[in-house]
């Protein structure tokens, strides 16, 4: 098991990683999420020994990684398949992590085997592919047949063979009882993948459960209804009568209807007692995608400008604040984002009414949110709006300890030696 109790890393005066507790638990892949510059790969590091904390301390199966007793044989990791050296073979690259580790040469050749690189053994790797230097770097984890291992972003590069190719070996080796600890984008991978998630932002633990307590946790199921498209007086009179019912009623983009806040039985005897003809009433739950873009929308640091024009990012009504997730909790009655709007804001939610999504007010109101980023143009005092965001970096609740500071380039290397940040 790994475990994480209150670790924080500073670089100079920006907060990497702060008070994050957690736990890996042997067993199950558990999914790393967290938008771009989030500290997961600090957070890896620091787990490995190659990144020492500013606070706080993290153990693996009880021992701080440079304490474990031959640590090479009970954690293996893929950190940077590119940390390698280009001009040796395959072979030779994994030989001397072998030797290194004093694991048998056969065991160098069974890896090779395991990730379908055994005909190009020996060529030198700096010809490989991204996707054959991905394989090369899950080898050299798999390499001492550890117990515990970590993969930032194992399936970058790779192709579709390759991507199915690691989700079965990630479940497989959790299956063994090992503890597999897995960061990535790819939402609809890690849906298919992981068993259970911590999902941190800007630093901070933002969720800490099984992948469909999250996806209940920061979605909600909805309805979509569809009445015929040949006489469109029909849907906005069955959409009248049920937000007179008390549900929420959001319009699609194909003419459809998605409707929260009642059951379909209900929703169907309404279209009935209204005389509605439906064509369609067919209960959704939200992908892991949409619950995770819900729960890490106020934790993103990079956004692109277009996505906002292209509604990639959800429309919030003008002067909102983004919905500001709850370090450690869900997000209930969240609902699946809707799909962008056809030009202009049709969901823009009336003054002392839930947001456009159902939000029933910001959650954690009243509760600082280091999470929530500010936005300059949004006025601050107006009725029925989430409250003013907290400045966007999160505050060391105390100075700096300077005995705490950073230490220099670790001595000890995981199964993939990356090169420690600290020394860049
Ligand atoms: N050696 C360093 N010196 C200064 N800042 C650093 C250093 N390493 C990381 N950071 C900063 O710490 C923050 C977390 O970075 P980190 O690489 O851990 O994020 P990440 O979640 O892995 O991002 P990504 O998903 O883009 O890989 C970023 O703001 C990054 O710029």
């Amino acid at each position: 098991m790994i475990e994480a109790v209150g670790l924080t890393k500073r670089y100079g005066d920006k907060t990497a990683v702060y008070n994050l507790s957690f736990q890996v638990r042997p067993g199950a892949v558990t999914g790393f999420l967290g938008p771009n510059g989030s500290g997961k790969s600090t957070t890896m590091r620091m787990i490995l020994g190659l990144d020492n904390p500013t606070s706080g301390h993290v153990t693996i199966g009880g021992y701080p990684y440079r304490r474990l007793p031959n640590a090479p044989r009970q954690v293996g990791a893929l950190l940077d398949a590119k940390a390698v050296h280009g001009g040796r073979a395959a072979r030779n690259h994994l030989l001397s992590l072998a030797q290194l580790s004093g694991i048998p040469a056969r065991r160098v050749d069974e890896v090779l085997g395991v990730v379908g690189l055994q005909d190009v053994a020996r060529r030198r790797s700096k010809g490989f592919s991204l996707g054959m230097g991905q394989r090369l770097g899950i080898a050299a984890a798999l390499l001492g047949d550890p117990q515990v291992l970590l993969f930032d972003e194992p399936v970058n590069g790779l192709d579709p063979e390759g991507i199915l190719w690691v989700r079965n070996l990630m479940k497989s080796l959790a299956a063994e009882g090992r503890t597999v600890f897995v960061s990535s984008h790819l939402m609809s991978e890690m849906a298919l993948t992981a068993d259970h998630l911590i999902v941190i932002g800007r630093g901070q633990l933002l969720s800490d459960m099984s992948v469909k307590d999250f996806i209940a946790a920061n979605s909600a199921g909805f309805a979509r209804v569809r009445t015929p498209d040949t006489e469109p007086q029909l849907r906005e009179k069955l959409a009248g009568a049920l937000t007179e019912a008390g549900g929420h009623v959001l319009p699609e983009q194909d003419g459809g209807l998605r409707v929260t806040g009642l059951a379909l039985p209900r929703i169907s005897d309404i279209a009935h007692d209204t005389d509605v003809r439906l064509w369609e009433l067919s209960p959704h739950q939200a992908s892991l995608e949409e619950a995770y873009m819900r729960m890490t929308q106020g934790a993103v640091d990079y956004r692109s400008t277009v996505d906002q024009k292209e509604g990639l990012q959800q429309p919030l009504p003008p002067g909102a604040q983004p919905p500001m997730p709850v370090p450690g909790q869900g997000q209930p009655g969240w609902y699946a984002p809707p799909p962008p709007p056809q030009g202009g804001q049709p969901y823009a939610a009336q003054p002392g009414q839930p947001g456009p999504y159902g939000a029933p007010g910001a959650p954690g109101a009243g509760t600082p949110n280091p999470y929530a980023q500010a936005a300059p143009q949004a006025p601050q005092t107006a009725p029925g709006q989430a409250p003013a965001a907290p400045p966007a970096q999160p505050a060391p609740p105390a100075a700096q300890n300077p005995a705490q500071a950073p230490a220099s380039a670790p001595a000890a290397t995981p199964a993939a030696p990356t090169q420690p940040e600290d020394a860049r």
